[in-house]
């Protein structure tokens, strides 16, 4: 895993970002990042800017394009790259992902609250390049639950989930790193714990 960032080039997104808020969520692939946050965003729909990453993946069944994510070819994602156009990026799982960086600078304007669901590499560079941004860590019950959420989403190869279980011992090993860890066992529960602290701390 690898990633890095130009921080020259991001020092006036830092310095906008310094008055909005920036709110990072990270944990492993499998743990239910992507339920909690669809969820949310069911809710408070017009409070915030989720924000669309760039991968070199191939679509899962029914991901498209523009809306799960930005589907690049590896030459286009690192001539972005190169360009300075993400906030953050990394090599995980033997594909890129990146946090375009153009959309943020549009809905920081509009005065959203900036949502970026991203894996450990990311979520550190986005920590030290913006140290104010809230970072908050979800953690399976165990890691026996974890595995059997990736293997019954069924989007993924037996060898794309070793990899995946592989990275998640380094993430949760991670979690003290973040403001916040919730451990996503009862869904409900968890989501309370997520509003809570993205409205009230
Ligand atoms: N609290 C929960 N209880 C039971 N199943 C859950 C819970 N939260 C999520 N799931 C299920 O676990 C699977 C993985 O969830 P999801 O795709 O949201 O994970 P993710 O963290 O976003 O993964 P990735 O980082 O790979 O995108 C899905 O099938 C989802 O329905
Ligand atoms: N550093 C970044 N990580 C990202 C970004 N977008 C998504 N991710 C994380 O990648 C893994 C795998 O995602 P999957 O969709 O292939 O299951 C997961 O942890 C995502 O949170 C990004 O822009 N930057």
């Amino acid at each position: 895993m690898r990633g890095g960032c130009q921080l020259p080039i991001y020092l006036g997104i830092y310095e906008a970002l310094s008055e909005g808020k920036l709110i990072v969520v990270t944990g492993p692939s499998g743990v239910g990042k992507g339920t909690l946050l669809k969820k949310l965003l069911e809710r408070y729909a017009d409070r915030f800017h989720f924000s669309i990453s760039a991968t070199t993946r191939s679509p899962r069944t029914g991901e498209e394009d523009g809306r799960e994510y930005f589907f690049w070819s590896r030459a286009e994602f690192e001539q972005q790259r190169d360009a300075g156009g993400f906030l953050e990026w990394a090599e995980y799982a033997g594909n890129l992902y990146g946090t375009p960086i153009a959309p943020i600078h549009r809905a920081i304007a509009m005065g959203q609250i900036v949502l970026l669901e991203i894996e450990l590499e990311g979520a550190r560079q986005v920590a030290t390049s913006f140290p104010n941004a809230q970072r908050i860590f979800i953690a399976p019950p165990s890691m026996q639950v974890l595995e059997s959420r990736l293997r019954d989403r069924s989007t993924d190869s037996d060898e794309q989930i070793r990899k995946r279980l592989h990275h998640a011992a380094l993430e949760v090993a991670a979690a003290n790193e973040f403001d916040l860890t919730i451990v996503n066992d009862d869904l409900e529960i968890a989501l309370q714990q997520l509003e809570k602290a993205m409205f009230h701390d």
